[in-house]
């Protein structure tokens, strides 16, 4: 089975090499991308075909489309004369429902919408799919195998996908700047940057190990943490001070209306 990933930014080259860590044969890949300067790059750093998109669409059993939400209609309408019925279109955009996708696609084209994150580039990620309406269970075991090469994979209903891109989706970008506002505390209290670095990835890794493999609830966890009349007890009362929680509500909801409003077009 062929598949072609057409936009091969960021996201799309975190799909090109999970599925090469994976196993898939590189001449059953191939990538349509608009920039030629980035072609050339992934050509000579995968040994992958760039193609035209309406050759990948043409060529491909699966098509990955990666570009930006905004872009996501004109490539649609360029690649639509290219495929034909029994093949896969799988899209990882924001915002984007298969709704939209398959008005724009022949009839009996199925449509996967997927919504990945960059921890795929470790073999971490945590992607959720939804199936579009003509699609059925081996298409959906199909994109599920596709992304189980890149970490987690969890099927949900498409109404839950804004909310989804929100946590999951953005959220490496909520861990890196939290990541890195304990590195800048630590400088300022006195700690040179690399020890203050090494300090916060390795709570970062011991506090989601514990997390995932205890399954423990993290309201039990935090308190396992603080002591009474302890230093956390008191740095937990500057973060609710400082209104963080209903900060994290707001910044996901702030998500959730930008996916929404993507899906509108804007
Ligand atoms: N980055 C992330 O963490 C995540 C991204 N996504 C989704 O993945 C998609 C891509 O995001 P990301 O990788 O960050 O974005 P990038 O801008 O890094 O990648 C998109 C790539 O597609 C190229 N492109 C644009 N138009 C076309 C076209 N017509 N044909 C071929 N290539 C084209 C872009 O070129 P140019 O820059 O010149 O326009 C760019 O190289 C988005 O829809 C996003 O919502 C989903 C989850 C997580
Ligand atoms: O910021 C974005 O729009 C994309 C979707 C989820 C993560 N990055």
């Amino acid at each position: 089975m062929s598949t072609a990933i057409i936009g091969a930014g960021v996201m799309g080259e975190t799909l090109l090499s999970g599925l090469v860590r994976a196993g898939r044969r590189v001449d059953q890949l191939m990538v349509g991308e608009k920039r030629s300067e980035r072609a050339r790059e992934l050509e000579e750093r995968y040994g992958v075909a760039v193609v035209s998109n309406r050759e990948a669409a043409a060529k491909a059993d699966t098509v990955a489309l990666v570009v930006k939400p905004q872009d996501m209609g004109d490539v649609l309408d360029e690649i639509a004369p290219e495929l034909r019925p029994g093949q896969l279109v799988v899209s990882l955009a924001a915002g984007i429902t298969t709704a939209f996708i398959e008005a724009r696609v022949p009839e009996g084209v199925a449509v996967v919408r997927v919504m990945p994150n960059t921890p795929a580039l470790v073999d971490e990620g945590m992607a959720a799919i939804s199936p579009g309406s003509h699609c059925d269970e081996a298409h959906l075991a199909e994109v599920e195998a596709l992304m189980a090469s890149t970490g987690k994979v969890l099927r949900i209903p498409e109404k839950q996908m804004d909310a989804v891109t929100a946590i999951s989706g953005s959220g490496p970008a909520y861990i890196f700047f939290v990541v890195e506002s304990m590195i800048e505390a630590g400088v300022h209290l006195g700690l040179p940057r690399a020890t203050a670095t090494e300090l916060v990835v390795q709570t970062l890794v011991g506090s989601a190990t514990m997390l995932r493999e205890t399954g423990t609830h993290p309201v039990v966890l935090r308190e396992q943490v603080t002591s009474p009349g302890g230093t956390t007890a008191s740095a937990l009362r500057e973060l609710e001070v400082h209104k963080v929680r209903a900060a994290f509500l707001a910044a996901m909801e702030a998500a959730r209306n930008r996916s929404r409003e993507l899906a509108e077009g804007s």
